[in-house]
């Protein structure tokens, strides 16, 4: 099976090839050219482990991997790390069931994905008989680069630069950062937002003097972003994990439509459920979830993404981003695959600020439903939900669960993605339950009290490590940054 950038001017490559490079050299994202052939037996998935799941749907996605080298990966991502063995618990309320994607050792959705990468992309670098230092970049708004950093923290020949918000973050997500012991990681804070960490990875990445440069000092780049096609797919297997669950328990019958809904920002997560829907999951439709920064909503109501409007920094920051990256794939395959309408709506977007998708695509994208809330919305959902159904809800999955209930009335079984867990975000939890704010450890203290829940393991003693990185930069500084740290 071969990949193709949804730009259309850079060469197919393998699964193994793609996910080394990161993002494709005409500046596309790296999609399946096919779908894989792939029997989804849910009778037979449903008394499958999370792990015999992932190998099914890595061996169909990456098929220049052994079934050996699948194997290693599986274990090696989806261990003791995890505080259950399930590695997604689900939760249920009525119709809606929560997939818990939060139990990773950094407690949030990324880790899912994040704890693979570093191997498969070890493993791919192996195979393509590269024997370069891998730099990986990251942008983060929080969850990115500490998941990251996690799994590929002290990983032999890899060095990963990652770059966040100084503004925006929430204090767990910061100390997450700063205190990140492993030697290959770099962590630089920017006084600008995530779109502009981005920008200047996806430009770095497509920077060919760059690439050579690096390849004199036996170097090469790549991405723990999701613009790396290694890190959806990943992700695809929870909701084909979490589907065949509901069949387990009986909730649903074997083939019965179910809806999705995603709190999302750089469109990685809600890619990943269409991408399982295209193996067979059977999916009614898809809710797109956005906290105010709402360029997603616009788009999917109007067919018009306009990233001109002002950054909102929110109780939400994983979703406080402008410049949805993973949108682009969707709108390859909406349009049928035509990679020059793609690459004139980037063009459009880079140039201009906007772009207007054809009728015809946009007529494609009818079962995509899309809503956002703003801070009173979430805080009340936070609230609402702890008082009514005893459930805690991180401001992410806050957003979720307030835009399923504006489109939804739930009489069809609904999976919900949670993404973080509440305690990666105390102050946010504290202030919705009516509780004094309280920072650092305290705030962990008095969330578990009020709660009357515990702290998770892996962030009990995080206040207790030392502050490893401190440094803050310009935006524009970020690629001197890189300069000083490589050569
Ligand atoms: N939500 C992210 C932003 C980066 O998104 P990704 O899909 O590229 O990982 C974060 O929390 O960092």
């Amino acid at each position: 099976m071969r990949y193709v950038s949804t730009r259309g001017q850079a060469p197919a490559v393998s699964a193994s090839q793609a996910i080394l490079a990161g993002i494709a050299p005409d500046g596309g994202l790296y999609v399946p050219e096919q779908w894989p052939q792939i029997s989804l037996d849910w009778q037979e998935l449903a008394n499958q482990s999370y792990q015999e799941i992932a190998e099914l749907i890595l061996a169909a996605f990456l098929d220049d991997f052994t079934p050996m080298e699948i194997q290693s990966v599986v274990q090696a991502a989806y261990g003791a790390q995890w505080d259950s063995s399930k590695i997604v618990n689900l939760h249920q309320t009525g119709n809606l069931h929560y997939m818990e994607l939060f139990h990773g050792p950094t407690l949030a959705f990324k880790d899912v994905a994040l704890q693979a990468l570093p191997h498969l992309l070890t493993t791919a670098a192996a195979k393509q008989g590269n024997h370069d230092k891998i730099v990986i970049l990251t942008a983060t708004s929080g969850d990115t680069g500490t998941a990251a950093m996690s799994g590929f923290g002290d990983v032999d020949q890899t060095e990963i630069l990652v770059f966040y918000p100084e503004i925006g973050v929430s204090d767990i997500q910061r100390q997450q950062m700063q205190t990140e012991p492993a030697a290959n990681a770099h962590v630089t804070a920017i006084t600008g937002n995530f779109d502009d960490a981005q920008r200047a990875v996806k430009s770095l990445l497509g920077q060919k003097e760059l690439h050579e440069r690096l390849a004199q000092h036996q170097l090469r780049f790549s991405s723990a972003n999701s613009i790396n096609i290694g890190r959806l797919i990943p992700q695809i297997v929870y909701y084909i994990y979490a589907y065949a669950q509901l069949v387990k328990q009986g909730q649903i019958e074997a083939g019965q439509m179910v809806d999705i809904a995603v709190p999302t920002g750089n469109f990685g997560n809600i890619l990943a459920a269409y991408y399982a829907s295209q193996i067979g999951l059977p999916v009614n439709e898809f809710t797109v979830a956005s906290n105010e920064n709402n360029v997603l909503t616009d788009f999917f109501n109007t067919g018009r993404y306009d990233r001109r409007r002002d950054f909102k920094v929110t109780s939400a920051p994983a979703m406080d981003i402008l410049v949805s990256s993973n949108l682009e794939r969707l709108i390859y395959f909406a349009s049928g695959q035509n990679s020059q309408e793609v690459a004139e709506y980037m063009q459009a977007l880079d140039e201009n600020g906007f772009y207007q998708l054809k009728g015809t695509t946009q007529a494609n994208l009818s079962h995509f439903k899309a809503g956002y809330a703003n801070e009173e919305q979430i805080k009340a959902t936070i609230h609402n939900t702890f008082q009514q159904d005893d459930y805690l809800l991180d401001p992410h999955t806050a957003v979720g669960r307030f835009v399923i209930g504006q489109h939804s009335d739930l009489k069809r079984p609904t999976l919900l993605a949670a993404t973080a867990s509440p305690y990666k975000f105390p102050q946010a939890v504290l202030t919705a339950l009516d509780q004094p704010d309280a920072g650092g450890q305290a705030g962990l203290v008095a969330l578990a009290t009020c709660t009357n829940s515990k702290i998770p393991a892996q962030i009990q003693s995080l206040f207790d490590q030392p502050i490893l990185h401190k440094q803050v930069i310009e935006p524009d500084q970020i690629q001197a940054t890189i300069n000083q740290l490589l050569f």
